[in-house]
């Protein structure tokens, strides 16, 4: 498989002074789905290694769930692929205002293609309050969302690590439920409710940027052509995160962004090795 890295934009973000994104190309979202999926093992394993337990901030979308199908598939050939499961907390980015086993909520996708079928224990799968629970509206849920955050940080931190966090991107930029120009760019909760969502179901659960960036890695996932423009400007960084809200995101430790090739193909280019 072919992973040529974005070096023309790295170079130029690096001769800017300003940090600079890991960026990798897979030539199609199948390819995509595989290498994120075999890059998660890979994290979720080092960090089980290091702390014992590793935690996993799941995002919706096409591309996320294919990801978590291939985490699944893998994780059927467990010589290769040694995780626990058991081991593993599951939080999420963002979550649809709906009746609990909806299958537009996240969590319902997330349940069926990897969480049942790998066997993650139900006091590590962290989901955000449906509808059709104990609160009575998306705010309260959103509230105690944020405490269970805050109840699960390690001594010295003020909300729960997360080793790797998960974005799907919006062709207009949008990240978790954090869209253009709405109140949820400026929001300083880890945990908010979203209204007026312009992509449906209006009305959503998200975590807030101070909350996405406590994350060790940010991983910005994006397939097909529609994506091509905002990843380009995001990480040109021409556009700030009220226009753009995934150009407000990043990791402690790294932001890498996994794009197949329509999503990057508004990216600078190192010319091609000559006689190609
Ligand atoms: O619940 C959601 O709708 C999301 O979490 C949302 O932020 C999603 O990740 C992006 O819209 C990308 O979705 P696609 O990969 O399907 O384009």
């Amino acid at each position: 498989m072919t992973l040529p890295p974005g070096e023309r934009i790295a170079e130029e973000l690096a001769a800017e002074g300003r940090p600079v994104p890991d960026i990798v190309i897979a030539p199609d979202a199948d390819h995509l789905a595989r290498a994120v999926a075999e890059a998660l093992i890979t994290r979720v394993a080092t960090a089980q290694h290091v702390h014992g337990t590793a935690s996993v901030v799941l995002t919706g979308g096409g591309i996320g769930t294919a990801v978590l199908e291939r985490v699944a598939a893998l994780a059927a050939d467990p010589p290769r692929h040694r995780v626990d499961w058991t081991a593993v907390d599951f939080w999420w980015g963002d979550e649809r205002w709906l009746p609990a086993g909806d299958a537009e909520r996240n969590e319902t996708a997330a349940r069926r293609v990897l969480l049942d079928p790998v066997g993650v224990p139900a006091g590590r799968v962290h989901p955000v309050p449906p509808s059709d629970g104990p609160f009575a509206d998306p705010e309260e849920a959103a509230a105690w969302y944020a405490g269970e955050l805050a109840a699960a940080a390690p001594e010295g931190r003020d909300l729960a690590r997360f080793d790797v966090l998960l974005l799907g991107v919006g062709a207009e930029g949008h990240v978790a439920s954090i869209f253009p120009g709405s109140p949820a760019v400026h929001d300083r909760r880890t945990v908010l409710a979203v209204r007026d969502s312009p992509k449906p179901p209006p009305t959503r659960i998200s975590l807030g940027f101070p909350a996405i960036n406590s994350a060790e890695e940010v991983w910005l996932l994006a397939a097909g052509s529609e994506k091509a423009p905002a990843v380009a400007a995001a990480l040109r960084g021409d556009v700030g995160p009220d226009q753009l809200p995934a150009a407000g995101v990043h990791g402690r430790r790294a932001t890498r962004w996994l794009l197949d090739e329509a999503a990057a193909g508004q990216l600078p280019r190192s010319p091609e090795p000559a006689g190609r």
